[in-house]
This record gives structure tokens, C-alpha cells and sequence, in this order.
């Protein structure tokens, strides 16, 4: 739904969300989510019923969990359209910082690459001998330069964040992300989910605090994994694409366009979301 939102202007669209601005709201937003999920760097084409609607609950508990981080949820008497009210999140216009501030606990993904090809991520040295879902002494901020849409963020040093953002801005979203990853994954490791690694976005409102923005700590955002699995030796068993990720491993050679999911996988994946949002907010 990329027009079609009465009252509401159509400005971009991510891969799995739309954003939009309140007519006559100029200090708001609407982020509105969808049923796509993307895998491989394709978004695929059949969308996942309730994954929006999910996601979008998760991301406004753990907001209530992390009361003590100011967030750009608005609470503002803007009228949002009922089809859209379960996956939209109405948010304070921030001026957003260029800077994907990304904490991992675990190295795996694109972090592991790098720590291959340069025994550091970020700028960060890591031990040596480290392999694919290793825990780390402790979690690391391995900040990211906002790519373009659909291109691979780029890691860069803490000391490049300081040019983009200023010293105090950049100590301040290296502390806030730490702290807030630390919170979310004691309450994760709570309920038998590790948090390996996530994201946030942060901008700064007009008064100039820093605010955590964007949707925080969900699959799209983050890496989930099951605690058990990874207890008895099965590393990196996610709580979502886990079987997308499989299933188009036995049937696509990565070659062109994915295709079409089916059903059963369809079905299993929209369980296994609500499955990770109960376990969670439970
Ligand atoms: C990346 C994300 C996006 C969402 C949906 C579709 C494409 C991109 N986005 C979020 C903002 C943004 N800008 C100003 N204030 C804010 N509170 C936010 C937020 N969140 C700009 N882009």
C-alpha cells in the first residue's frame, strides 16, 4: 500500500515498511509495516499473514520495557486508518543520526566475515580463533554507515561515528545501545531466547535529546536465537527465517528471483513469529 492511506502522504518505502507523513502533522510520521519478509537480499514474494501486526507489538512492548529510554512513539489525537492501526506505529519526526548502531553479543553474519578478514569488527579487535556464533567476552558496539536502500550497510570505527555526530552524540549512542542490549537480553535470556545481535536507529528531537527511533529488538532488527538449541550444540536456530532460510537453501541456487514460498512454509514461519512475540511479551 504505498498511496493509498486517506490523510496521510506516501513518502518512502523500505523493504518491508512504508513511511508516511499526517497531513497537517508536520512534527509526526507513520511507520506502517508489512506482510513482506526479505531473505537472501531479496524481498519475497509471498508475504507472511500477521508478521506486520506482530512485529509492530513487539517492537511497542519492548519500547514499555525500556521506559527509561526516551522513544519517538507520539502520543498525538492523529486519527490512524483502522486497515492499518494493528501494524502502524504514529512517531515524533526526529533528525535521524546516519548511524546504524549495531551491538552484538555473539559474532555470526557479516561481523564474523570481517573478523575472518581482519580479526576485528568495526575497528574493534576481537580473541583469536573465534568461530561462527562464538558468545564475546562482551557485547561490542560495531556501529554501520546508513547504506542506501537495498545496498549492505558498511561497518565503520567508533572514530568515524565522533566525524558524523560529534564526540558526545557518538558517546552517547555507544552507551545508550550497550545499555539498552543489556537490558533487552537479560530479559530475552529470562525467557530462553538469546539476543545475538541488533540494531537500533536513533535521531534527536527538537529539544536535541537523543531518541531511540525505528522499531527496536524484532526478528528484522535483531537475531533471536533458541537458548536450548544453542545449549546442546545447534547454533544460530532462529526464531523466524530460520525456516525460510532452509527451505530456499534446498530449492533455490540463489540464481534470479526466489521462488514462491509454500504454504506449509508460509504457515510454519507466520507460527513461528507469533510464537517468538508470545514467548517474549509473556
Ligand atoms: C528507516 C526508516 C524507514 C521506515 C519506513 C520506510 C523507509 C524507511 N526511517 C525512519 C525515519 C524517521 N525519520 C524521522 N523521524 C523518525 N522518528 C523516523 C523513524 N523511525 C526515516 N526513515
Amino acid at each position: 500500500m504505498s498511496d493509498e492511506l486517506p490523510g496521510f502522504t506516501f513518502l518512502t518505502a523500505g523493504k518491508v515498511r512504508d513511511l508516511y507523513a499526517p497531513e497537517g502533522h508536520d512534527d509526526l510520521l507513520l511507520l506502517v509495516a508489512n506482510d513482506r519478509v526479505s531473505a537472501f537480499d531479496q524481498v519475497l514474494s509471498r508475504p507472511i499473514p500477521g508478521r506486520a501486526a506482530l512485529l509492530t507489538r513487539l517492537t511497542r512492548w519492548w519500547f514499555a520495557q525500556l521506559a527509561d529510554v526516551p522513544n519517538h512513539l507520539a502520543d498525538a489525537d492523529v486519527a490512524v486508518p483502522e486497515a492499518v492501526a494493528d501494524r502502524a506505529m504514529l512517531v515524533r519526526r526526529l533528525r535521524m543520526h546516519p548511524v546504524e548502531c549495531v551491538v552484538r553479543g555473539y559474532v555470526t553474519g557479516s561481523g564474523y566475515a570481517e573478523y575472518r578478514r581482519t580479526g576485528s569488527i568495526s575497528g574493534l579487535p576481537l580473541p583469536e580463533g573465534l568461530q561462527d556464533g562464538d558468545r564475546l567476552p562482551e557485547p561490542i558496539f560495531t556501529p554501520a554507515y546508513k547504506a542506501e536502500l537495498g545496498a549492505h550497510d558498511e561497518n565503520i570505527p567508533f572514530e568515524t561515528v565522533v566525524d558524523l555526530v560529534g564526540a558526545e552524540t557518538a558517546e552517547a549512542l555507544r552507551s545508550t545501545s550497550l545499555r539498552i542490549f543489556a537490558e533487552a537480553s537479560a530479559i530475552a535470556d529470562a525467557k530462553g531466547v538469546i539476543l545475538a545481535d541488533t540494531k537500533f536507529e536513533f535521531g534527536d528531537d527538537a529539544e536535541g535529546g537523543l531518541v531511540l527511533a525505528d522499531e527496536v529488538l524484532t526478528p528484522d532488527s535483531s537475531r533471536f536465537w533458541d537458548a536450548a538449541a544453542y545449549a546442546s550444540g545447534r547454533r544460530g536456530v532462529g526464531f523466524d527465517k530460520q525456516i525460510v532460510r532452509d527451505w530456499l537453501a534446498a530449492h533455490w541456487d540463489g540464481e534470479g528471483a526466489a521462488p514462491d514460498l509454500p504454504d506449509e512454509v508460509v504457515q510454519r514461519t507466520a507460527d513461528r513469529y507469533r510464537e517468538l512475540v508470545e514467548l517474549l511479551t509473556a
